[in-house]
């Protein structure tokens, strides 16, 4: 496949060393290390898709430009998703596809699954509170991690007695505390804490390198085209 990148940083290098593993090209890199390459620069005739990991400032506004170029976009970054609906709309007016996940490792979204499913259940019988805890490395610049905000939305939407998440110290006992730690090169550790005066259950994921969301990532661009819509893991991996 002809792949361009959004973003030349972390995800952006790691991607591109594993699309050429698996015999794709790269036909663009847009990124300040690139001025000279726009995403105007392509159409899909020229790239089968886009793979954009940049900042939480840049995200919506680059997949715009893909959408309008007619170029399926997937997208990792998080942080934009406030501009989400509008993205959703421009996909349907302009035909082509989008594909966004906070997080691209089959581990996490097992992971999601199984924690929704924890919720449900936790619920039913009663008895603990939860909250959700992420530790990134230093250079993150967004908190929460978008990863702890879809486990929130996850808890939120099985666990009734949580009404909102706040990411901050102190919290009432409607809301769940999302707590975000930043500690050296720290690839991305999620748990989810139920805790009851008699005892505590964890459901824990710690990537171990940025492997599994390159992994993904490449799984998601090589799907999307021909595909028509705005789509997630969970279409992906049938979840
Ligand atoms: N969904 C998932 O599975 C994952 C998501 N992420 C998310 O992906 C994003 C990127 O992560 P990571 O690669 O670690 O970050 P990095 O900071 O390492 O890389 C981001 C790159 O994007 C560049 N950039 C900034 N603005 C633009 C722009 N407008 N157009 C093109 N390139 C731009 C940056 O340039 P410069 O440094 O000069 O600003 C930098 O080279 C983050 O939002 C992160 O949270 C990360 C890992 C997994
Ligand atoms: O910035 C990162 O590094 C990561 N960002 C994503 C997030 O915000 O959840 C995914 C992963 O945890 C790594």
């Amino acid at each position: 496949m002809k792949l361009l990148l959004i973003g030349y940083g972390k995800m952006g290098r790691a991607i591109e060393a594993q699309a050429i593993a698996r015999g794709h090209q790269v036909v663009g890199i847009v990124d300040p290390t690139h001025p000279n390459v726009h995403i105007t620069g392509f159409t899909a005739a020229t790239a089968d898709v886009a793979i954009e990991f940049t900042h939480p400032d840049a995200a919506f506004q680059n997949v715009q430009a893909c959408l309008r170029q007619g170029i399926p976009v997937v997208c990792g970054s998080t942080g934009w998703l406030h501009h989400f609906p509008e993205a959703q709309a421009l996909s349907q007016q302009t035909g082509t596809p989008l594909f966004y996940a906070s997080n691209y490792s089959i581990g996490v979204n097992l992971f999601f699954h199984f924690n929704e499913y924890i919720a449900a259940k936790m619920h039913q019988f009663g008895g603990y509170d939860v909250q959700v805890r992420e530790i990134h490395h230093t250079q993150k610049v967004d908190q929460p991690s978008g990863t702890a905000l879809t486990a929130a939305e996850g808890i939120l939407r099985h666990f009734p007695n949580k009404t909102t998440w706040r990411n901050e110290p102190t919290q009432t006992s409607e809301e769940l505390a999302i707590i975000s730690e930043r500690e050296g090169a720290v690839v991305g550790t999620h748990i989810v804490t139920y805790t009851s005066p008699a005892d505590s259950i964890e459901l824990k994921h710690e990537a171990h390198s940025r492997d599994g969301f390159v992994q993904g990532a490449l799984l998601a661009a090589e799907w999307l085209p021909g595909h028509q819509g705005v789509f997630g893991m969970k279409d992906l991996l049938g979840l």
